[in-house]
């Protein structure tokens, strides 16, 4: 059986608004395995980017739990959080935030490297599938969006996290280029084992992955698997 990467069970998180007391995540659960994708969709303000956050124990839920390969970030302190985090999870964001004072390499380079756990040979394989051999020595600024978020695909995948975490990916990108670069990183993910787990708005990009799980009034549907 496929190894059990994340586990979420009965999430609760609410905010304060100006007009009072907002649920945006009201009892999910769901879990992943080793090498699968799903797609987190929902409609705007529906909580997908909060449910990340949450996963990424950026966020603390009111309640419920989460367990990532059998750890309970609940019982981590906030030290041991981010270790953990910086360890065993890959963020790739929607404006790629790359370090605009770094050349590609090193933005690459950069979380294996916080690890101590550079290993050339994967980190050769994902710099020729994303084809960005002769981009290493250039600054972010100096690329296209479709180029800067193949490198924020790389620097995601270079530590070899167990899951990934894309908060609407292509966002940015147009359409061409979009399907382009989420194939690349939905073949890449399960490729190296990790789940990835996509929040996005768009219907193709979300039908790209093994499970679609839709958020609606802080719930979740999984109409698809
Ligand atoms: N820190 C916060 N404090 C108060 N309210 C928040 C906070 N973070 C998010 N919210 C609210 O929670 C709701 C869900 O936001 P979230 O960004 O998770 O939605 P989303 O589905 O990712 O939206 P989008 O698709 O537009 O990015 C929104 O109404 C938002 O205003």
């Amino acid at each position: 059986m496929a190894e059990e990467v994340l586990v979420v069970e009965d999430l609760c998180k609410a905010f304060e608004q100006p007009d009072g007391r907002l649920q945006v995540v009201d009892g999910v659960s769901f879990r992943m395995t080793a090498g699968k994708s799903a797609a987190l969709t929902g409609e705007s303000g529906s909580g997908k980017s909060t449910l990340l956050q949450l996963v990424a124990g950026l966020v603390q839920p009111d309640a419920g739990r989460i367990f990532i390969s059998g750890h309970h970030l609940g019982n981590m302190s906030d030290a041991a959080l981010a270790d953990f985090r910086r360890r065993h999870i890959g963020l790739i964001f929607q404006q790629f935030r790359l370090i605009m004072t770094l050349r590609v390499m090193d933005n690459i380079r950069l979380m294996a490297a916080l690890n101590q756990s550079v290993d050339p040979e994967h980190e050769a394989f994902l710099i020729e599938t994303l084809e960005l051999g002769d981009q290493l020595q250039k600054y972010p600024a100096q690329l296209s969006g479709g180029q800067q978020q193949r490198v924020g695909i790389a620097r995601a995948l270079n530590h070899k996290p167990l899951l990934i975490l894309a908060d609407e990916p292509t966002g940015s990108l147009d359409s061409n280029t979009s399907s382009t670069v989420s194939g690349l990183l939905i073949e890449l993910a399960a490729g190296t084992g990790a789940a990835l787990l996509t929040a996005t708005h768009s219907q193709p990009l979300a039908e790209t992955h093994n499970s679609i799980f839709r958020l609606q009034t802080g719930r979740l549907d999984m109409p698809t698997c």
